[in-house]
């Protein structure tokens, strides 16, 4: 069956298989084999750039009119500074590009061993990330590596991508190389692909192209369960830089939550929610002024929504994917499905009053 953006989810799955492909070959040749000092930033940066690279170059090539909001941009890479590393990210980002076509891919999409692309094709691939976003129109947004600290620790970390229009997700891909596919058995086996059209539901696909022939038949549709509040527990970052886990707690506490949380570095967090893996999605301001950025949110928003749950900031109010590339000032966010939202929204309300007093003393 054909539905609206059924061409879209088709090359933004596709994109972002390829894309994980590369992530877990840079981690296993860089990060697990390299002798890498603990703060050593690279195998990132160059796994950053080159799934950028390699899923601009699919959009540009199958959507070639649509602006994308990416998180990086090639300024470094073209820096003279930067002439190892971008030699890394060519390389890469061509390894990844030119590997043979895939069940669902077109080689009209720029991919296959036949294709050649410069450096200076990769680097503009790469430089399409910086459009400045905004209310009207089609635009795609695109985190390549979310969960960075995640990614280096070998634990979660997600390909995010969002087709955008007028100022509304209508489609999100999470591709998460290290989420066991099965929650019933953690040391299972791992990837899954999180896909979302608005109208047409959520569902989690393997993250192997091969295995997916027919992927209607391979797909799992998701629906978050109801939750009791002994059964539910939060889902929340594990970078303290990120999220202020202390107003959590008092927020869990104040619902009658008795699980402990799940702490779980990038998107994968929303796709576990959509999955019942976890009932809250709760990230809080830390207070310094950080504004979100639309690609960290686009993808998951969808995917929570389609599974049956809502997502807001923390006052209720609907996330604005049209306010540019962040989502302006930082309330914060939550999602969850339908019920428990509503309570944790008045939890939250609680939890700020009880914080003042508590200030104010
Ligand atoms: N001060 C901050 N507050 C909230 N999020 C942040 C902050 N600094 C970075 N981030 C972003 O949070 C995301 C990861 O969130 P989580 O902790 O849930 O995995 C990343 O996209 C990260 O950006 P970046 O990738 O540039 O580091
Ligand atoms: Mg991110
Ligand atoms: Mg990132
Ligand atoms: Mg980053």
């Amino acid at each position: 069956m054909s539905h609206a953006y059924y061409a879209e989810k088709q090359v933004a799955v596709a994109a972002v298989r390829r894309a994980c492909a590369l992530t877990s070959s840079v981690f296993n040749k860089l990060v697990r084999n390299e002798t890498l000092t603990k703060d050593d930033k690279s195998p990132v940066t160059v796994g950053d750039f080159a799934a950028q690279a390699v899923v601009s170059t699919i959009l540009s090539r199958t959507f070639p009119h649509d602006p994308i909001v990416g998180e990086e941009d090639a300024s470094d890479l073209r820096a003279d500074t930067g002439a190892s590393l971008r030699e890394r990210v060519v390389a890469l980002a061509t390894e990844s590009l030119t590997a043979p076509l895939q069940p669902g891919e077109e080689e009209s999409w720029g991919l296959g061993p036949s294709h050649k692309h410069t450096t200076e094709e990769l680097l503009a691939a790469i430089d399409r990330g910086n459009y400045e976003g905004g209310r009207t129109g089609r635009m795609w947004t695109l985190d390549p590596i979310d969960g960075t600290k995640g990614f280096l620790r070998g634990e979660q970390y997600a390909v995010c991508l969002a087709l955008v229009v007028d100022a509304r997700v209508e489609l999100g891909v999470i591709g998460c190389p290290n989420l066991p596919r099965d929650p019933a058995s953690p040391s299972g086996p791992r990837g899954a692909v999180f896909v979302a059209t608005r109208g047409y539901g959520a569902f989690q696909l393997p993250l192997a192209p091969a295995e997916s022939l027919q992927p209607e038949e391979k797909a799992t549709r998701l629906r978050i369960p109801a939750f009791a509040m002994d059964t539910l527990n939060l889902l929340e970052s594990v970078e303290k830089a990120h999220a202020k886990l202390s107003f959590n707690e008092r927020v869990a506490r104040l619902l009658g939550v008795i699980r402990p949380p799940t702490r779980m570095d990038s998107q994968a967090k929303y796709a576990a929610l959509a999955r019942g893996d976890g009932g809250v999605y709760l990230r809080m301001p830390v207070g310094t002024g950080y504004k979100e950025k639309i690609w960290d949110h686009a993808p998951g928003s969808v995917l929570v929504e389609e599974a049956g749950g809502v997502i807001s900031d923390s006052r209720g109010q609907p996330l604005d994917f049209g306010l540019g590339r962040t989502l302006g000032e930082n309330f914060g966010v939550v999602a969850a499905g339908k019920a428990v939202h509503t309570k944790v929204i008045e939890a939250i309300q609680r939890a700020k009053e009880e914080e003042e007093k508590e200030e104010g003393q």
